[in-house]
């Protein structure tokens, strides 16, 4: 549904130039929620800006449902754009008007009768669950019904696209589960292409098919969700993903933990599953295997894509021979196992 060709764009700004994206080629197929995920300047907004040419390329093309929209005339742009709509952070609503005006804006844009725009507008409101709001002004909204309008308003026009712009940067986390949920549940309804960027790896968790890494205006890396957070390759995505999944080590551990081992002493371990090792009851496999207890300090498991992940501490309890035994079971099972110490 859009493709991004060796999009590159340029900014001077006081004569020396900034390159915002270099040489991005990015392919959203049709009915997926499609995330870009970069740090603080990495160059997501340039990059969904040039989706709808907000922000033109300096070289490079925009291929939306099969057509370079870089050549299209002005006028033709502008139709084009109705298929392509666009939620921000700050909502963008209009605060003269009221939910209802606002989401009939497009529609009257395109000087639709009023007779048509009643029900379209209703249809709208029940989609995003704001019927009992129609008549209130955005200053009387919490900032999740605002950004209900705003994706009401966004569909007003059928759009084959949506482009979300750090939708949910702006919100409190229940907020903004349940506003990623109203787009997962209208991406399936409508069929709509979601392209979302945000810097926040939890969104990308909780509905996106898949994603992409940006960092200093390059593509890092690309890929499902569910292999991007059990594979994660490039340092940048691991470090997002550590932002989801981290754990530390509990204070009095960390005091007791000796580099060494000793008579006593059980290894501290750092158990990171991905993928199919997570469905394979391996620690209690190995315990029985090899006669070790394991004494699971904190644990975070997580599913992501149709891929189970997750990050626990655990100190195995055994004699020597045993627990070097089941280490190599466990990595022999696609579990990677670091040794922190010695406890
Ligand atoms: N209009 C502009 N003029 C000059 N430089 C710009 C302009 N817009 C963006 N840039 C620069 O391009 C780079 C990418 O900016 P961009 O806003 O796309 O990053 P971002 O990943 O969206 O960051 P953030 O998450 O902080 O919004 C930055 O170095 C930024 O300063």
């Amino acid at each position: 549904m859009i493709k991004l060709e060796n999009i590159s764009k340029t900014f001077i700004h006081n004569k020396q130039p900034i390159y915002a994206l270099k040489d991005i080629n990015l392919h959203v197929p049709a009915g997926q929620i499609f995330g870009v995920i970069g740090k603080s300047g990495a160059g997501k907004s340039t990059l969904i800006r040039c989706v709808n040419l907000l922000e033109r390329p300096t070289s490079g093309k925009v291929i939306v449902d099969n057509q370079d929209i870089t050549t299209l005339s002005n006028r033709m742009l502008i139709q084009t754009r109705r298929k392509i709509s666009m939620i921000f952070q700050h909502f963008n609503l209009l605060s003269s008007r009221t939910v209802f005006e606002n989401i009939a804006l497009p529609l009257e844009f395109i000087g639709l009768p009023k007779k048509k725009i009643t029900p379209k507008v209703n249809q709208l409101l029940e989609l995003v669950g704001l019927q009992d709001k129609w008549n209130v002004y955005p200053a009387n909204l919490s900032g999740g019904q605002k950004q209900r309008v705003a994706i009401a308003r966004a569909l007003a026009n059928d759009p084959k696209v949506l482009l979300c712009d750090e939708a949910t940067s702006a919100l409190d986390p229940e907020t903004t589960r349940s506003i990623l949920e109203l787009l997962k549940d209208i991406n399936q309804k409508l069929g709509l292409t979601i392209l979302l960027i945000t810097h926040e790896m939890d969104v990308v968790k909780q509905i996106c098919d898949q994603v992409a890494v940006i960092s200093q205006g390059e593509l890092v890396e690309q890929s499902t969700v569910g292999e991007i957070f059990s594979h994660p390759k490039n340092e940048v995505t691991q470090q997002f993903i550590q932002s989801t999944l981290h754990l530390d080590i509990p204070d009095d551990y960390l005091q007791k933990l000796s580099p060494i081992p000793q008579d006593g002493l059980y290894p501290l371990l750092r158990l990171k599953f991905a993928g199919v090792s997570v469905d394979t009851p391996c620690l209690s496999q190995a315990a029985k295997e090899f006669n070790i207890d394991n004494n699971i300090i904190s644990a975070q498991m997580d599913y992501a894509g149709g891929i189970k992940f997750g990050i626990m501490l655990t100190e195995m309890i055994g004699n020597s021979q045993n627990t070097q035994n089941a280490i190599k079971f466990l990595q022999t099972n696609n579990i990677t196992v670091e040794v922190l110490g010695y406890v």
